[in-house]
């Protein structure tokens, strides 16, 4: 595939400004040739001046030049070096602006496009891989298009300028420079073949080792805890050297691209030192050439040097910057596996929080992770989830708000089947507690408020030159604090965030203060309710709460869950006794299921869970009538037998 004509939109955006730009390049081209011209006329006139043994006086008369000519010329000489100077600032504006520009427009549409990416892109991608694309990738993009197109122009124009002069001054010493071509082409060819292999080989590896410094960073804590530093460094050191290699392989073709284009100027200049000397002593047949011609050709091809040593400059940009939009392009067409399509009812609007699992089963790669869950969860009730580690209680969750599709069955929401229902309405109705919560470096108030103020932000138009649309002023709105405030009192908080000096408007992560495991997931929790979703998923939210805290959250929860669902996913059995319905998981399947007092009657997995826990908690003193009492008592209404209202 032809990946450069995917970049012809964004340059047909900028068409304008590349049309006067490569104007200009050869406006300045031909100028910059223009004081050769005059140098010929000042040597051709002073010859025949000299020649003719006139007199100063007479000089002109005798078909040579006056001294104020040549002032009249030398003047014309630097207008036109200044002219051409001139040009060339007015090129940067038109040319390299429009790179710039384009840059921006590919760096906004491709972080757009990634923003559509799902769950099963992210989890196959490397982060270091994507942020090399993203900078280094998009840079040789753009000196692909600003300096590299700049200077094709640039040659392009020189090498027409020239050989129109070149003929103008004499045919038979253009077509002895001409001969060189096709060795300069066929070099060219066999060079930038195995440039653009060796540059995508080395940004290959680029991203290797982006992804590694990424996680490596990421997982310092991991590295620090095991002590591996060592081993780590080590395989950083073979990447390394790895890199080097790859770079050093390039360099060994990028060398001789250089010093070939030399090596071939220099066989243009002594052909026309030896031929065009020969022309002036006249020993050529029918080829005369004044000195002033001569001095000519060899000022033009002087001036064409630089353009032909440029040559493999240019060839190195342009090969990277293709093989560059070919990786950005790898990007550009992967596309989410989840996404609305010709079956999403766009009349669906809102969510009332009824979820339904009918006979819903879960594969990964041949590997069975749910089988035939079938669950109805009237809206406003709460389901607790529990079951051993990797039973498919996540997967539960993560069905609901389609981060991922189940194999067979259907998942209902009011009765939808989810795969019909617009993911933004359906995702903007839904708030997940992750096991591992996410903050952001910016202040408590922020994180809390993350998923508030979407509104105002329209989707991405793409496509759009960044000319036409004004930069969007800097986002001052503040969170609605006393929905920030709210939130952070229900997920039990509030009383540690205003012990913090700057208290809500304290940094957190990589700029600010660390938090403890728990207030990183009481603060994602409080992120979750401050969105007053109508579906709550909790996955394991609280296991890095005491059972005290947990209680207080829990009891906070109950006050604001008012006709939201909840899926309440946890291994503690103090976590999930107040919840509506509760389901044990075991591989894939519900294995139990009832109230918290059902299940205790029926002697199972949940019983001996309850025992345990009990156990444990007399063996780490923990007194479970102490428990109860922070726990405030719940209303006669969720006291109320549940089975009757979950429909299994
Ligand atoms: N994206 C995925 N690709 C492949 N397998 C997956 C994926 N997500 C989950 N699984 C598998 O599905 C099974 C259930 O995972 P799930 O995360 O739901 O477990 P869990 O019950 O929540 O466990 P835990 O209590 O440890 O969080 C596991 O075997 C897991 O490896």
């Amino acid at each position: 595939m032809n990946t450069l004509s995917t970049l012809w939109p964004y340059l047909k955006l900028h068409q304008r400004q590349f049309f006067v730009g490569t104007l200009a390049v050869f406006g300045a081209s031909w100028a910059v040739t223009l004081p050769a011209y005059f140098t010929r006329l000042v040597i051709d006139g002073l010859t025949r001046a000299t020649v003719s043994g006139a007199s100063p006086g007479q000089a002109v008369s005798a078909g040579g030049i006056s001294a104020g000519q040549v002032a009249i010329y030398a003047l014309l000489a630097v207008i036109s070096v200044v002219f051409s100077g001139g040009l060339m600032v007015m090129v940067r504006r038109q040319i390299v602006y429009a790179s710039r520009q384009i840059e921006y427009e590919v760096r906004r549409d491709l972080f757009g496009h990634l923003s559509t990416l799902d769950k099963y892109y992210f989890d196959r991608a490397r982060t270091g891989d994507l942020m090399n694309r993203l900078t280094g990738d998009l840079s040789a993009v753009r000196e692909m298009i600003g300096f590299g197109s700049w200077q094709v122009a640039s040659v392009i124009a020189s090498f027409v300028v020239s050989f129109f002069w070149f003929l103008s001054l004499s045919w038979q010493l253009t077509l002895a420079v001409l001969l060189i071509f096709p060795v300069i082409i066929g070099t060219l060819f066999v060079l930038a073949r195995l440039i653009s292999a060796r540059y995508v080989a080395m940004q290959e590896q680029n991203s290797v080792i982006a992804a590694k410094a990424q996680e490596n960073f990421s997982g310092a804590r991991v590295v620090k805890g095991y002590a591996i530093e060592d081993r780590e460094i080590g395989e950083y050191k073979t990447m390394n050297a790895e890199l080097i290699r790859r770079a050093l392989r390039l360099t060994t073709v990028e060398g001789p691209l250089q010093a070939s284009m030399s090596l071939l100027m220099g066989l243009a200049y002594v052909t026309v030192l030896i031929y065009g000397g020969r022309m002036i002593l006249g020993l050529v047949p029918n080829s005369p050439l004044t000195l002033g011609q001569f001095t000519q050709f060899a000022l033009v091809l002087d001036r064409l040097a630089w353009p032909m040593l440029s040559i493999g400059m240019i060839t190195n940009m342009l090969q990277r910057g293709s093989a560059s939009w070919g990786r950005l392009q790898e990007l550009f067409v992967a596309q989410p596996m989840i996404r609305d399509d010709g079956r999403t009812d766009s009349s669906i609007k809102t969510v009332n929080g009824e979820i339904e699992f009918d006979k819903v089963s879960l594969s990964f790669d041949g590997q069975q992770v749910l089988k035939d869950v079938s669950l109805k969860i009237p809206a406003g009730q709460t389901l607790g989830i529990t079951g051993p580690t990797g039973s498919g209680k996540t997967v539960l969750g993560n069905l609901v708000t389609r981060l991922m599709d189940a194999s067979s069955g259907t998942v209902r929401v009011d009765g939808h089947d989810v795969r019909r229902m617009p993911l933004k309405v359906l995702r903007e109705n839904v708030a997940v507690v992750p096991q591992e919560p996410f903050l952001f470096s910016d202040t408590i108030a922020a994180n809390v408020a993350f998923g508030l103020g979407n509104a105002g932000y329209g989707p991405v138009s793409t496509r759009i030159s960044v000319l036409k649309s004004k930069a969007p002023p800097p986002d001052e709105r503040q969170p609605d604090m006393n929905r920030v405030r709210a939130a952070a009192q229900i997920a039990g908080l509030d009383g540690e965030i205003e012990r913090f000096p700057q208290g809500y408007d304290t940094i957190l992560g990589e700029r600010g203060v660390t938090l403890s495991g728990g207030q990183r997931q009481r603060t994602a929790l409080a992120r979750a309710v401050a969105r007053e979703p109508r579906i709550l998923v909790l996955d394991d939210a609280m296991s890095a709460v005491d059972t005290e805290t947990e209680s207080r959250i829990l009891s906070g929860l109950r006050q604001v869950q008012e006709g939201r669902t909840v899926l309440l996913i946890g291994h503690r059995v103090s976590t999930l006794r107040h919840a509506d319905h509760i389901i044990v998981m075991e591989r894939g399947q519900i294995m139990e299921q009832g109230s918290h007092d059902d299940l205790l009657a029926l002697g199972g997995r949940y019983t001996e869970l309850d025992r345990q826990q009990r156990l444990e908690g007399d063996f780490s003193g923990e007194d479970e009538t102490q428990l109860s009492k922070a726990a405030p008592a719940r209303s006669p209404d969720t006291n109320s037998p549940t089975k009757n209202k979950v429909n299994a």
